[in-house]
């Protein structure tokens, strides 16, 4: 039977390379999908791994309705088995649903992959949607970590530096790091920190002053 399965994971967990893993896996078995996206950091209708795999995808607009783009495809005697849609979290609700459609009415399996909550630690709307409607949630294997080494759960903002949880929700970018990263940028944090709001900046400042790795449990 046909599923819609959400990978989710914090940012930087391996997310689209799985998502770029699972169309392999499928297209070499006969099958055939289509590949989505919104906003990816690589550009406009790409589909980018930070391992450096990178492929062409179709990218989402506010404009897409899946369920039409995929009878057009079949129209035009195109097979679609399977679709796989990389950054889902900022895929409309209504997308959601035309996506769940087409697991139910036309036994397409669809295998979406996205964070699931903001640097403020709310729900993406299509997340949400995601959540509610897919028929499994899997967590992604692979662990990504806080700078203590716990599990890293949430995603934290920082701008020039330094966290903040207010601000537009969508505004794409990359953990701190990396190669191109500008003034805004990401890190993942267990729960613990990001309530405290303790970057691994802030630890590092800390430890300078103190001489101990201060993990934010003291009064
Ligand atoms: N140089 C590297 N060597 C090995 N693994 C790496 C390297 N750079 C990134 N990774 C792996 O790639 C993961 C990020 O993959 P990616 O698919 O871009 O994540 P996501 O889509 O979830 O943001 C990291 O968690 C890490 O496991
Ligand atoms: C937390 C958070 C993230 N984003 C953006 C930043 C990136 O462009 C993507 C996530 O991509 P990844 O492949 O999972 O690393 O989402 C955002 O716009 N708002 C946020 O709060």
């Amino acid at each position: 039977m046909a599923e819609l399965v959400f990978f989710s994971g914090t940012m930087d967990s391996g997310k689209s390379t799985l998502a770029l893993q699972t169309d392999h896996n499928h297209a070499a078995r006969g099958r055939s999908g289509l590949i989505f996206t919104r906003d990816d950091r690589a550009g406009t209708s790409r589909l980018s791994s930070r391992l450096g795999l990178e492929v062409d995808a179709r990218e989402v607009t506010d404009a897409t309705d899946f369920w039409d783009m995929v009878a057009a495809e079949r129209q035009s005697g195109r097979v679609v088995d399977y679709l796989v849609c990389d950054e889902a979290q900022f895929y409309s609700p209504a997308q959601v649903e035309q996506l769940a459609r087409l697991v139910d009415e036309v036994e397409l399996d669809v295998f979406a992959f996205g964070i699931t909550t903001d640097f403020r630690t709310r729900l993406f709307p299509g997340a949400a949607r995601l959540i509610e409607l897919a028929d499994r949630v899997e967590e992604l294997q692979v662990r990504s970590l806080c700078w203590c080494g716990a599990r890293a759960t949430h995603n934290a903002r920082t701008v020039g530096g330094v966290m903040v949880v207010e601000g537009d929700q969508v505004v794409v970018g990359d953990v701190a790091g990396a190669p191109d990263g500008g003034p805004v940028s990401y890190e993942v944090l267990c729960r613990r920190h990001h309530m405290r709001r303790m970057t691994q900046a802030d630890a590092r400042r800390r430890s300078t002053v103190t001489g101990q790795l201060d993990l934010g449990g003291g009064a």
